[in-house]
């Protein structure tokens, strides 16, 4: 992302001028499915909105040196603690789609999670981004022989955790897409990891546009009302990856995913684009914090938009955050370079932010360092 972006604004220098170019390079229906939610997407707006309802109060004088923002998340270092949330369709915003945003991971230090629903298949992801730190999303599906069939995939890929996605019973009301007549990728696209029987080694097309096709029929992914905790322990038992769990924002479920096991909790609203009304993100957090009481990490997501925004959820008790809109909108406005344009933009702020606030690392984030302003 060098100059301009799609002509549109010079180099970048917060998210919201990301947004902006994307949105300007963008399909507005594919916009308005990265960008909607469910229903009156109250949700979506109130988790930019209550980051900006808190305040940080600066420590002065502590002599801290300055900051480090990296830290260690299940056992191994990331470099900043802002890891990339799952998403679906990359190739929506780039023709590289999924293996850029890898590639600029990797390069960031930090962790991708890859989803399910990508439009290129995970062993493809991890070939094109050697070194990349990738956890795998999914839905437990009916079929639970095909869920494990798909974790072992991702282990084999190279993946080191699960994320199973816990607040999709059912698929989210978004009447954006309902309007737009938004249903199906276009036809040279596919979710690459459904396919029941994936063809050996990288699909390389020979045409001008990269054919990701490794054969196999694509199964439609299943959201299931039926599914339990039980469902969750017989895809723990079948494979050794540790399982993070997305979706939590009942401090209850919290104590029950520990009793069942996780290696960490991700407390989502999927940002806004499954029930409406859901609380902001960050205000579930201390709740969630208090009930896990530090057992496992518990990562947040939901608009998470600045370094000062990442300071607050780690203060209040989250170990790292993830972003998802603001990977989808520097990979439309910029493919790989666009993605390391956020994370270099928020790296910048949170080492800024950290070292405004007398801490020389994420440690040194407490809860009184919070105060909600109204
Ligand atoms: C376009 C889009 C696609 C998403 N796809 C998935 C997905 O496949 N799996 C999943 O667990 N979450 C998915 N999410 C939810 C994100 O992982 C994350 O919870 C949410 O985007 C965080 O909010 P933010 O976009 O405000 O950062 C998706 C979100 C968006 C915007
Ligand atoms: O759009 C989403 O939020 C999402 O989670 C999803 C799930 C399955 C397929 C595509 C997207």
């Amino acid at each position: 992302m060098n100059g301009t972006m799609g002509g549109v604004a010079a180099e970048p220098w917060t998210l919201r001028e990301v947004e902006a170019a994307a949105r300007a390079r963008l399909d507005p229906v594919h916009y308005d499915y990265f960008a909607g939610g469910a229903g009156d997407e109250v949700t979506v707006r109130a988790n930019e909105a209550a980051f900006a309802r808190l305040g940080l109060l600066p420590r002065v004088l502590r002599g801290a040196g300055p900051a480090d923002p990296a830290i260690t998340l299940l056992g191994r270092p990331a470099a900043l603690p802002v890891v990339i949330a799952p998403t679906a369709f990359h190739r929506l915003a780039d023709p590289e789609g999924e293996r850029a945003t890898a590639r600029a991971a990797a390069a960031a230090g930090t962790v991708m999670i890859v989803s399910m629903a990508s439009t290129v298949a995970v062993e493809d992801v991890a070939a094109a981004a050697p070194g990349a730190r990738l956890w795998f999303q999914l839905y437990l599906q009916p079929d639970a022989d095909f869920t494990v069939r798909l974790a072992r995939r991702a282990a084999r890929a190279g993946c080191e955790a699960l994320v199973v996605t816990a607040d999709s019973p059912v698929f989210g009301r978004r009447e954006r897409d309902l309007r737009n007549g938004f249903h199906d990728l276009p036809g040279h696209l596919r979710c690459e990891n459904l396919r029941d029987d994936p063809g050996e080694g990288p699909g390389e097309g020979t045409g001008g546009e990269r054919d990701d096709d490794r054969g196999g029929p694509v199964r439609p992914i299943v959201m299931d009302p039926r599914l339990s905790w039980a469902d969750l322990d017989r895809l723990r038992a079948a494979t050794g990856l540790p399982i993070v769990l997305k979706g939590v924002t009942h401090p209850a479920d919290a104590r029950l995913a520990l009793e069942h096991g996780v290696a960490a909790i991700m407390v989502s609203n999927h940002g806004g684009r499954q029930l409406d009304t859901v609380p902001a993100a960050i205000d579930l957090l201390p709740d969630v914090a208090a009930a896990t009481g530090g057992a496992v990490p518990v990562l947040l997501d939901g608009g998470v938009r600045r370094g000062t925004d990442v300071l607050k959820a780690l203060a209040l008790g989250a170990t790292a955050v993830a972003v998802g809109r603001p990977v989808l909108w520097g990979l439309a406005a910029g493919g790989e370079a666009g993605v390391a344009r956020v994370l270099a933009l928020l790296r910048a702020e949170v080492e800024q932010a950290l070292t405004l606030c007398g801490c020389a690392s994420p440690a040194g984030l407490t809860p009184d360092l919070v105060r909600r302003t109204c």
